[in-house]
């Protein structure tokens, strides 16, 4: 079978050039989207990561302040920053760059961003409004794949769509935006007993499971969507996903890449929330 390469490249950049469009206007009525990323300690690939959303808030007109601490930030200290920028109406998104030091309660600071300028969706009120199927912000991976199948003309309705992994910013959220598409979702983990068998039947193959080309095509339906949320580093040190491309390709019928699927739609909707939560405020001031 030919596998389409999905081209998440291609689609960031069409969502950011909308995202775009829509800072304009606001710059019009004298608003600049802030976006505040919070960085603390020397993790690598978080550094690489904040590069990216502080480069891409450039090239779309937007405010980005980046905030950075030694990892010996003290949690207290984290959370008078965050409340003073609860309090700084330049500010519309904040974004605490996760994993935090050891010492840091991950809950805490989530839960004291103002869910009104949570643009990384991981706030409870955020969470419970998306499962209930309210107006929230979406968190940017699950909503960015969605976009992807969109873009696609893939439709999950009543397919079987099987989600490996379960975290709360990636696995149990694409599983529930899948659901409010119809389609049926079955989540498989590191507990889960024969999951060739389960991911087998899978016409949307979610995998975000956190291991170098964990998937070969013995987990693959013939013909099956495979996207790949997967950011790793192989044995060279080169980055890849959790799917093994080489191997997949051939079995599958569409298949992100990595880098070049996932990765650039996370930031893209990073942006759009970003730009949704300044429109807000206009629209609160009138
Ligand atoms: N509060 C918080 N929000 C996040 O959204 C968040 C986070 N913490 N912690 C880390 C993860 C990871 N993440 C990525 C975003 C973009 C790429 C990305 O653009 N990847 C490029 C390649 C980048 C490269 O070359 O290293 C690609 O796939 O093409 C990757 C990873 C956001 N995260």
């Amino acid at each position: 079978m030919s596998t389409t390469r999905i081209d998440g490249k291609a689609v960031s950049q069409k969502i950011k050039d909308q995202v775009k469009k829509r800072v304009d206007r606001l710059k019009q009525e004298g608003i600049v989207p802030g976006l505040a990323v919070v960085l603390i300690g020397e993790n690598s690939a978080s550094h690489t990561y904040v590069k990216n959303k502080k480069k891409t808030c450039e090239a779309l007109g937007m405010r980005s302040d980046l905030h950075q601490f030694p990892d010996t930030l003290t949690e207290h200290e984290l959370l008078s920053t965050i409340d003073e920028l609860n309090n700084d109406p330049a500010i519309h998104g904040i974004l605490v760059q996760l994993p935090l030091p050891a010492h840091i309660d991950e809950f805490k600071v989530i839960l004291a961003i103002d869910p009104s300028k949570d643009v990384d969706g991981f706030h409870p009120v955020s969470i419970g409004n998306m499962m209930i199927g309210k107006e929230a912000f979406l968190p940017c991976t699950p909503h960015g794949i969605i976009k992807l199948l969109e873009h696609y003309g893939i439709d999950p309705k009543g397919k079987h769509a099987v989600v490996i992994g379960r975290s709360n910013i990636v696995g149990k959220p694409v599983g529930q935006l899948l659901l409010q598409k119809d389609a049926t979702v079955t989540y498989c983990h590191s507990k889960t007993e024969d999951m060739e068998s389960i991911t087998k039947q899978a016409d949307i193959l979610i995998a975000a499971i956190g291991k170098a080309k964990f998937i070969d095509r013995s987990y693959v339906k013939p013909g099956a969507v495979v996207i790949d949320v997967g950011m790793n580093r192989d044995e060279d040190g080169k980055l890849c996903g959790d799917v093994d491309f080489a191997d997949v390709e051939g079995t599958a019928s569409y298949m992100t890449p990595v880098p070049g699927g996932v990765g650039p739609m996370t930031i893209a909707m990073l942006m759009e929330n970003t730009v949704q939560s300044a429109e807000y405020g206009l629209t609160k001031d009138k």
